[in-house]
Formats: C-alpha cells, sequence, structure tokens
C-alpha cells in the first residue's frame, strides 16, 4: 500500500493526493496507439500499481480497443466494490445481532447504531466505485439487496431472527416494513438523484443517519425536559439533532472536497448546512411521527432546503 500525490500541474494538489491499494489500468493512462495523433505527454508518476478511492473523473484519449477493454475492467470493478459494500451491511448487521443476542447492547441502542453507521459507512463507501455515470446504479444495489431483504422478512416469507432483532423496536417482523424500509429507500433516492457529485444527498443522508440516530440516543438518555409541543421528544435529543447533524454533514462534505469532488465555499457552506440541520431538526422534533416516519420527513426536508441553496 502506498500513498502517492501526483504533481500532474493541470490538477490541484488535493485532487492528486489518492490512496492507492489495488492493481488497475486507469483511465488516465496516456493514449495506448504508438500511431496516437497527440504526443504521449511524459507520465509524472510510475503507473499507479493500486488505486481504491477514485477522485472526480479525468479521462484520457485511448483507442477502442483500448476503450472496451477499460469498459469491462470498470464493470468488473464496481461490480466487486458492489459485493464488498454489501457484504459490509451483512457484516454490520450481524455484528449488532451479536451484541444484541448476548446482550452487550439494548436492542434499541442497537437499531439506533445500526441506523447511524449503515448510511454513512453506505456514504463514505462511494469513492470505491468507478468513476463512470453508470458507478451509481452499482453503488444502489446494496440498498436495493437489502430493501428486498426487509421486505421478504417484514412479510414473513421468510425468517432472519438476527435482522429483526438488531433494527427493530419490538421485534415484530412487520416492524421492517416502516422505518427500515424508507431508510434504504431514501438511501437509493440520494444515491440515483444526487451522488457524489451534489452536497444535497450528502447532507440529506447525514441528517437521516446522523442527526436523526443521534437525537433518539441523547434524548432517551438525558431528555428529561420536553419540548412543549411535543412531550414524546426533547430538548437534548433535538439540539444533539442539530450538532450532530450539522457536524457529520461538514465532515462528509469536506470528505468529499479533498477526493475532489466538491469545490465549496466554505463559509456560505457552513451557513447553509446551519439552516438545513435547524429546519431538520425542527420537523423532526414535530409530533408528526405518527403521520410520516422522521426517515422520510427528516431527509425529504433537508433535500428541499439543501436543493433551494446549493441548486445542484
Ligand atoms: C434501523 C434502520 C432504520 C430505521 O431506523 P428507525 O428510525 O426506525 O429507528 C437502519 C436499517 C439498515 C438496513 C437494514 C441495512 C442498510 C445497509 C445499507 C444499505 C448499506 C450499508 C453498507 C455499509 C458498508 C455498512
Ligand atoms: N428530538 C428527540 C428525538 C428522540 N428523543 C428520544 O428518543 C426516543 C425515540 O425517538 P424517535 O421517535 O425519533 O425514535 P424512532 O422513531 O427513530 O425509533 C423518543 O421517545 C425520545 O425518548 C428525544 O428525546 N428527542
Amino acid at each position: 500500500m502506498s500513498l502517492l500525490v501526483s504533481t500532474r500541474p493541470s490538477l490541484s494538489f488535493r485532487s492528486n493526493v489518492y490512496l492507492l491499494l489495488r492493481p488497475t489500468t486507469t483511465t488516465t493512462n496516456f493514449p495506448l496507439s504508438s500511431a496516437s495523433p497527440t504526443p504521449k505527454p511524459p507520465p509524472l508518476l510510475p503507473t499507479p500499481r493500486v488505486h481504491i478511492l477514485h477522485r472526480a473523473p479525468y479521462t484520457s484519449p485511448c483507442t477502442p480497443r483500448a476503450a472496451s477493454a477499460a469498459a469491462a475492467h470498470t464493470i468488473l470493478h464496481d461490480a466487486g466494490a458492489a459485493g464488498a459494500v454489501l457484504a459490509g451491511a451483512y457484516a454490520l448487521v450481524s455484528a449488532f445481532d451479536f451484541l444484541t443476542q448476548r446482550n452487550l447492547i439494548q436492542q434499541s441502542l442497537s437499531r439506533k447504531l445500526v441506523h447511524i453507521l449503515s448510511g454513512l459507512f453506505f456514504m463514505a463507501s462511494w469513492p470505491i466505485f468507478s468513476t463512470t455515470t453508470e458507478a451509481r446504479y452499482f453503488a444502489c444495489l446494496v440498498p436495493l439487496v437489502n430493501f428486498l431483504r426487509l421486505v421478504i422478512h417484514g412479510l414473513s416469507l421468510a425468517s432472519d431472527e438476527g435482522l429483526i432483532k438488531s433494527v427493530t423496536r419490538e421485534g415484530k417482523p412487520e416492524e421492517l416494513l416502516r422505518g427500515p424500509l424508507y431508510y434504504v429507500l431514501i438511501l437509493i433516492l440520494c444515491a440515483l438523484i444526487f451522488w457524489r457529485e451534489s452536497p444535497v444527498g450528502l447532507i440529506s443522508l447525514a441528517m437521516m443517519c446522523g442527526g436523526d440516530g443521534i437525537a433518539d440516543i441523547i434524548g432517551r438518555r438525558f431528555g428529561s425536559l420536553k419540548i412543549p409541543y411535543n412531550q414524546q421528544k426533547s430538548w437534548a435529543g433535538s439540539i444533539s439533532m442539530f450538532i450532530f447533524g450539522f457536524l457529520i454533514s461538514i465532515g462528509m462534505l469536506q470528505y468529499y472536497s479533498v477526493l475532489g469532488y466538491l469545490h465549496l465555499d466554505w463559509v456560505q457552506t457552513v451557513q447553509k448546512v446551519a439552516l438545513v440541520s435547524l429546519v431538520a431538526t425542527v420537523v423532526e422534533s414535530l409530533p408528526t411521527t405518527e403521520v410520516v416516519d422522521d426517515n422520510i420527513s427528516v431527509p425529504l426536508v433537508s433535500m428541499a432546503v439543501a436543493f433551494s441553496m446549493f441548486g445542484y
């Protein structure tokens, strides 16, 4: 494993920093044909032996044969990435099932930690997919498989006690058809529509996964002072949602900026994210959970506010 910083002048330092971990024929290879009409610029670095985090797209001219070989390689790469992330999803749920089954953590805490970590890890995994436009469809296979898993077990067509124990409140299979199902649908929506090039999806998922998840954990423990208009929610829960939703959103935006996907005016971005977090926190605090699940209202409102400010 090695960390290489290429000094290619056309790209900023940030976008040249990437972790190199696996064999590849990258799209940044120079024209393969010796008859190439354009002179080959001298490679500034030895061809990368490995890389895993893909930065924003950079393509170079190549021959049709090389293009089809690169296309096949990219499909294999994205399929492998989807498989790895799916395995991670199973491992995460199984890990919390293990902890819950042995009474090492409460079921309510298990569910919330799965709520927080699943979406954040899913979002953080997007850069391991290729830089092609189809990459997002491969990434969406992961929440899609989990959607089907939740439907199958939620309808009791099959039994998965571990899944039920680690993601439901009362251990009833039909619970899988509400919060968890809406949750994975929002993951699909954000990956498909916004993906890595827009802050909107990243912020929305940070609010749904990080903000809403933390509100439950903090609110259950320290939420003695209830919100006047909703005795089920507390100031401690809502304030923690605002703070952690904001911090996790900024953290995700910074992560994608370092990888070269986003170029943000950080003074304006901090203000915009703070407003999204405030609005999402107010929406989450409303006594509307029986009417619309928080896993729908929080991300959709965050999406609308963020889109109105970032515009893409
Ligand atoms: C419990 C969940 C949502 C509902 O929460 P609540 O508001 O009703 O308390 C989360 C359900 C998660 C789902 C079963 C698994 C989703 C996995 C995700 C698509 C991919 C994660 C990959 C990563 C590498 C772990
Ligand atoms: N803003 C909030 C959110 C949750 N909570 C606490 O967390 C518990 C579960 O919150 P929730 O209804 O959002 O939980 P889920 O619907 O996400 O399972 C609430 O009953 C409160 O005890 C809070 O005190 N303040």
